[in-house]
């Protein structure tokens, strides 16, 4: 099957103000080297390379309040929320190179205005070993890339929730999550209070992948705007060690090769992040490579004869 792409934008968020390890601010960057422009290309992607949005240092200070580093998070998923705005306005399918997982509140903020304006219905699908759903109450860390699924949702500090303007960014019925196998103590309760749908390694487990996505992607249609935040932890830790927060039990490679297959048939994935990949963890690169392979199949590149 050949689809034709929209133009892809990648930008590179050069960051790691919200996460617990620092090196992700190298991500860009090794996702540059392992060739993602380059696959799109040959995939017959019109691609521009907007380059790495600019920000504030990482502090690396303590939690204040139950957060750390807000101020730069901020800053920095500003910087995010107008660049894929930007791109969004012009036609284009904005690329998010993280940079930790709190910028996909910037990216999706964006998203999520551009789809109200559009009259687009939103669907996010969170590729993640964790909920990302913690408060500042609730964070055992303070660590931001903890939470940015909540502040969508309206739960968090206004400075974050209201990125966009109105709050709530998005609503819980509009984001799937896959993948999912550490979730904290009180983010589990607040988890079931917004009622999530969580397809959690457990549930992935039992009824497989393929009917997994098939649930996941129930509903999106030729109105909706496909967003994929893809947290590179999603992955099983033996294929993608490059990540400050591993956990064991992931998708294996074929796993992540079908939910990469199965959105690229839907044809309407519009936006996109690739995040947490770190490459001070990582080894020779490969966990940036392993990402640019399922970028590939997120762009119709099959590993099946039968096309
Ligand atoms: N995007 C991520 N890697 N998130 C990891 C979050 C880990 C933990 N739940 C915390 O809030 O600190
Ligand atoms: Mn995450």
């Amino acid at each position: 099957m050949s689809r034709t792409y929209p133009p892809v934008s990648l930008i590179g968020a050069p960051t790691d103000v919200g996460a617990g390890h620092r090196g992700s601010r190298m991500g860009p960057e090794a996702l540059r080297i392992a060739g993602l422009g380059e696959a799109l290309i040959k995939r017959g992607v019109d691609v521009i390379d907007r380059g790495n949005l600019d920000g504030p240092r990482n502090p690396w200070q303590k939690p204040v309040d139950g957060y750390r580093h807000l101020p730069e998070v901020v800053a920095w998923n500003r910087a995010v929320m107008d660049a894929v705005g930007a791109e969004l306005e012009e036609g284009r399918m904005p690329i998010l190179l993280g940079g930790d997982h709190c910028l996909g509140l910037g990216s999706i903020t964006a998203v999520a205005r551009h789809c109200r304006k559009t009259g687009k219905k939103l669907r996010v699908l969170w590729l993640d070993a964790h909920a990302d759903f913690n408060t500042h109450q609730v964070t055992p860390s303070g660590n931001v890339h903890g939470m940015p699924v909540a502040c969508l949702c309206g739960l968090g500090p206004d400075a974050l929730t209201r990125l966009g303007g109105e709050a709530p960014a998005m609503r819980p019925d509009e984001i799937r999550q896959i993948g999912i196998r550490s979730v904290d103590e009180g983010e589990k309760r607040l988890v079931q209070e917004y009622g999530l749908d969580v397809y959690d390694m457990r549930y992935i487990d039992e009824i497989g992948m393929k009917r997994v996505m098939e649930e996941a992607l129930e509903g999106v249609d030729d109105d909706t705007h496909l967003h994929v935040s893809f947290d590179v932890d999603f992955l099983d830790p033996s294929i993608a060690p490059g990540v400050g927060t591993t956990v064991p039990g992931g998708p294996n490679y074929r796993e992540a090769q079908l939910v990469m297959e199965m959105i690229a048939d839907t044809g309407r994935m519009a936006s996109l992040d690739i995040v947490e990949l770190n490459p001070i963890i990582d080894k020779r690169n490969r966990t940036a490579r392993l990402a640019v392979d399922l970028v590939e199949s997120l762009f119709g590149k099959s590993t099946l004869m039968r096309d």
